[in-house]
């Protein structure tokens, strides 16, 4: 079977990660880091295609990509409608669905995009698609019904990452991912907290309901929160919840590794707050512990936060009871995206078509 050759782009809100895979094998991998100032230019997350894009191909000229060789381009999966886990190829319809009616702004929306601009310089036959978009929905009925007729529970999180963890998880239990019940927890600057019964994820803690997270508020209580949004506009409310919510609001600092040196130098504000956060987290556990009705074979800590003992082990000592606790830090995205569009390309794995 001939080679093959794939760009892996999975944009975040501050950067780029782009990585170059033959097969298996990522042969390079760059996060890509973009000035404030000038993403500020641009109002909407879709409006930066051109300039994204143009570093990208700037980036895989430097490496001596020959664009021309490329069988697939990948990105991380926006904020599509409701989606089954997988593969998406790029088309119309999903050009225009995360560039006119995605109705959360999120980096990866643009990741079908790129991948699409990235496909057309490639070879003729070479495919466009995008992998467990961040709305991949499982939900079992139950986990639907919010508490309030017309507002939705949304399946959105970090599918990607979460799923593809917990696959290598069963790998290293050496059981199949269908025969398991885990809780997957990713701790990046948003959090999700999956249950996953027999390779579904059935429910998530969404990270507007439970654990503040390094940006996020995480649920508040309405009663404070809605007279703050009759004084506030709707951006200015967003902003707080979402992207200076949570531990930057306490501490001023999005970086966990620095939350962890002010503790350890004795700043009890500090220890206070990120200690709040395990509490949170481990609470995020428990409710899934319910909705697995306690039969929890392992509790994943995943993402960059997981790399903080401190963390892990506030959060372990309060959930252990349910179930062993295994550290999966950082995250598999890029070779997640990668074997994805491999299967694809070797036809071991059907390819979804987006709108149908
Ligand atoms: N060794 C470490 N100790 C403590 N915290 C760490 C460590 N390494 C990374 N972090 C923290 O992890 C957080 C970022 O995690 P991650 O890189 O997974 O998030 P992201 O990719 O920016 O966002 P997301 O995962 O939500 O898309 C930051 O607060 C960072 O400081
Ligand atoms: C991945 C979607 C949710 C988030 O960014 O926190």
């Amino acid at each position: 079977m001939s080679d093959k050759k794939i760009v892996v782009i999975n944009p975040g809100s501050t950067s780029t990660k782009v990585s170059y895979f033959v097969n298996d094998e990522e042969l390079f991998k760059e996060n890509i880091f973009h000035e404030t100032s000038e993403l500020a230019q641009y109002n909407r997350i879709v409006d930066q295609y051109d300039y994204r894009l143009g570093i990208i191909l700037d980036f895989l000229m430097s490496k001596g990509v020959d664009l021309a060789d490329v069988d697939a381009a990948v990105g991380r999966g926006g904020m599509l409608p409701p989606v089954e886990a997988g593969a998406y190829f790029v088309n119309e319809e999903m050009i225009d669905w995360l560039s006119n009616r995605a109705d959360i702004e999120h980096a990866s929306n643009l990741g079908a995009l790129l991948a699409d601009g990235v496909r057309k310089l490639a070879k003729p036959d070479a495919i466009s698609m995008v992998y467990d978009p961040i709305t991949v929905d499982q939900f079992q009925d139950l986990a639907r019904v919010s508490g309030l007729k017309g507002v939705k529970r949304r399946s959105v999180g970090h599918m990607l990452n979460m799923r593809s963890v917990a696959m290598q998880t069963a790998e290293k239990l050496e059981k199949n991912y269908e025969d398991l019940n885990l809780i997957v927890v990713h701790l990046g600057s948003g959090f999700s907290i999956s249950a996953h019964e027999n390779g579904r994820m059935i429910d998530l803690v969404l990270d507007d309901e439970g654990s503040f997270s390094v940006e996020r508020s995480g649920g508040l209580s309405l009663k404070e929160l809605v007279p703050m949004c009759y004084k506030l506009s709707e951006a200015e409310v967003t902003r707080l919840t979402r992207k200076h919510g949570g531990l930057i609001s306490y501490l001023d600092t999005n970086s966990g590794i620095e939350v962890e040196k002010r503790i350890k130098e004795g700043d009890e504000e500090a220890a206070l707050i990120f200690e709040a956060m395990a509490y949170q987290i481990a609470k995020g556990i428990g409710q899934l512990a319910t909705v697995l009705r306690g039969n929890v074979d392992g509790i994943v800590l995943t993402g960059g936060l997981s790399y903080s003992n401190m963390l892990t082990d506030w959060v372990t000592e309060r959930v252990s009871f349910l179930g062993p606790v295994i550290l999966s830090p950082g995250e598999n995205e890029m070779f997640a995206l990668a074997m994805g569009a491999k299967r694809v390309l070797e036809g071991t794995e059907e390819g979804h078509t987006f709108g149908k």
